[in-house]
C-alpha cells in the first residue's frame, strides 16, 4: 500500500505533477513579461533619439542659440533666450510626439479619430514654431531655417490655414490699394510716390517681405497696366525678402539687413512680419533703404498690440524717423498702418532743431529713451506681443 494513501482519499501524482507545471509557466510568464518590457523601454529610447534627430531639440537649439547670443553681447536677447530653454511645454512634447508618431505611422488609412489625432498634433506643431519666430530675435529665426528648412514649410501650412478662416487677407488689401493708386500719376496727389532714374524715368521700388502672392500679383497688375497705357507706362521692380527661397521672386535675408541701397525704394510692406523679438531694426532697416517721401505699409495681427490699439507702436515708429499718415483698424483681425519718411529739407530741418536743443539742455531724447528700454527687454515682449494662434 502506497504510503498515506487512504480509501477514499486520493492525491493523485498527476496533480503533484501538475503542481510543477504551474510554477514552470508562472516562470515562463514572468519571463515573457520582462521580455516585452524590456522592448517596451529599448522603443521608448529609440523613439525619443530619432525624433530629436530628425526635428530640433528644444533644449539643444536654445542652447546654440544663447551661445550665439551671448558672442553678439545682446543682453536683452539672452535674458530672453535663458528663460525660453528652461521652458518645456506641451507644445514641445506633442512637437516629438508628432515626429515618433509619423515615423511609426502604418502604411494604412487612418481612422477619423486617428485623423483627428493627426490634425490636433500637427496644429500644435505649426504653434510651436510660430511661437518660436515671434520669441527669437530675426538673426536665429534665419539660423534656424537655414538648418531646417522644412520648419519654414511646416509653419507655412498652418498659416495658410489659418488665414483661410479670415474675412479678408492684407495682402489683397495691398494689392488693391497700388491698384486704386496706380490710376493716378506717379507723385501726383493720391498716386504712388516713385523715383527718377537715370533717363529720368518715374521708378516705383516697392520691397515686400512676403511669401509670393504679392510680388506675383503686383508684377501681373503692372504688366497688364502698361499694356493698356501705353502712354503711362509704369517701370517698377519688386523685391521680396524671406527666410527661405520657395521661388524666383524671393531673396534670402534677415529683413534687418537687406542688400539694397540706402534711399533705393518708394514703398516698403511688411506684411504680418514684423516676428523676431528686434522687430524695430527692421523699421530702422526700411527707413534706410526708403527715399525722402517714401512709404512704409505695415499689417499686424491685433492681438499684439501690448495697448491694444497700436497708439505705442506709432509713437515707436515715429520716433525712428517716420510720419504716421493712416492707421486703419476696420478689420477684425489685423490693422494696417501708413507711414512716410519726410522730405530731405524736413529730416535737416528736425536734425539742427534737435542739435539746438541738446547743446542747450542736457536731456536724454525720448529716442535715446527707447533704445535703452529695447536693451534692456527687446520689443518683441513689451510694444508688439507674440502673435499665440489659439487651439481649434
Ligand atoms: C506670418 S508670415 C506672413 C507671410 C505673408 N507676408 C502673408 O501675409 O501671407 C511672416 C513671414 O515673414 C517672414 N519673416 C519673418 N521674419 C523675417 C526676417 N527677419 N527676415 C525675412 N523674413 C522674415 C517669415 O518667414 C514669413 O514668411
Amino acid at each position: 500500500m502506497e504510503l498515506f494513501k487512504v480509501d477514499g482519499w486520493n492525491i493523485k501524482t498527476d496533480k503533484v505533477a501538475f503542481a510543477e507545471n504551474k510554477k514552470k509557466k508562472l516562470q515562463d510568464k514572468k519571463n515573457k513579461k520582462a521580455k516585452a518590457n524590456k522592448k517596451l523601454k529599448d522603443n521608448a529610447k529609440k523613439k525619443a533619439t530619432s525624433a530629436n534627430s530628425i526635428v530640433v531639440n528644444p533644449d539643444v537649439k536654445m542652447r546654440k542659440f544663447g551661445e550665439k547670443k551671448d558672442q553678439s553681447l545682446s543682453p536683452s536677447s539672452s535674458t530672453e533666450i535663458d528663460k525660453t530653454s528652461t521652458k518645456r511645454n506641451h507644445e514641445e512634447i506633442a512637437k516629438e510626439d508628432i515626429d515618433s508618431t509619423i515615423q511609426s505611422k502604418p502604411q494604412r488609412k487612418l481612422t477619423p479619430l486617428q485623423q483627428k489625432m493627426m490634425a490636433k498634433l500637427t496644429g500644435s506643431r505649426f504653434r510651436w514654431i510660430n511661437e518660436q519666430f515671434y520669441t527669437i530675435d530675426s538673426g536665429s529665426a534665419l539660423d534656424l531655417v537655414k538648418k531646417q528648412p522644412e520648419l519654414f514649410d511646416e509653419y507655412h501650412d498652418g498659416f495658410r490655414s489659418q488665414v483661410q478662416s479670415w474675412p479678408e487677407n492684407p495682402i489683397d488689401v495691398f494689392v488693391n490699394q497700388l491698384k486704386a493708386r496706380s490710376q493716378k500719376p506717379v507723385n501726383a496727389p493720391g498716386g504712388l510716390p516713385g523715383l527718377t532714374d537715370d533717363n529720368k524715368k518715374l521708378l516705383l521700388l516697392i520691397w515686400v517681405v512676403v511669401k509670393q502672392k504679392l510680388a506675383l500679383e503686383v508684377n501681373n497688375f503692372y504688366k497688364s497696366f502698361n499694356q493698356k497705357n501705353r502712354k503711362w507706362k509704369r517701370n517698377h521692380e519688386v523685391h521680396s525678402f524671406d527666410l527661405k527661397k520657395v521661388n524666383d521672386r524671393i531673396t534670402v535675408a534677415d529683413i534687418k539687413n537687406v542688400p539694397l541701397p540706402d534711399n533705393s525704394c518708394t514703398i516698403v510692406i511688411f506684411c504680418l512680419s514684423l516676428m523676431g523679438t528686434n522687430f524695430l531694426d527692421f523699421i530702422k532697416e526700411a527707413y534706410r533703404i526708403l527715399a525722402p517721401r517714401g512709404e512704409l505699409w505695415i499689417a499686424e495681427i491685433k492681438s499684439r498690440f501690448a495697448d491694444g490699439k497700436g497708439d505705442e507702436f506709432v509713437t515707436a515708429l515715429k520716433l525712428m524717423g517716420f510720419f504716421h499718415k493712416n492707421t486703419d483698424d476696420e478689420n477684425k483681425m489685423f490693422t494696417r498702418f501708413e507711414f512716410f519718411k519726410p522730405a530731405q529739407d524736413i529730416i535737416e530741418e528736425r536734425k539742427a532743431k534737435l542739435e539746438r536743443r541738446q547743446k542747450f539742455i542736457e536731456v536724454e531724447t525720448e529716442k535715446e529713451e527707447l533704445e535703452k528700454k529695447r536693451q534692456k527687454t527687446a520689443e518683441g515682449k513689451w510694444l508688439l506681443k507674440p502673435c499665440i494662434y489659439k487651439r481649434r
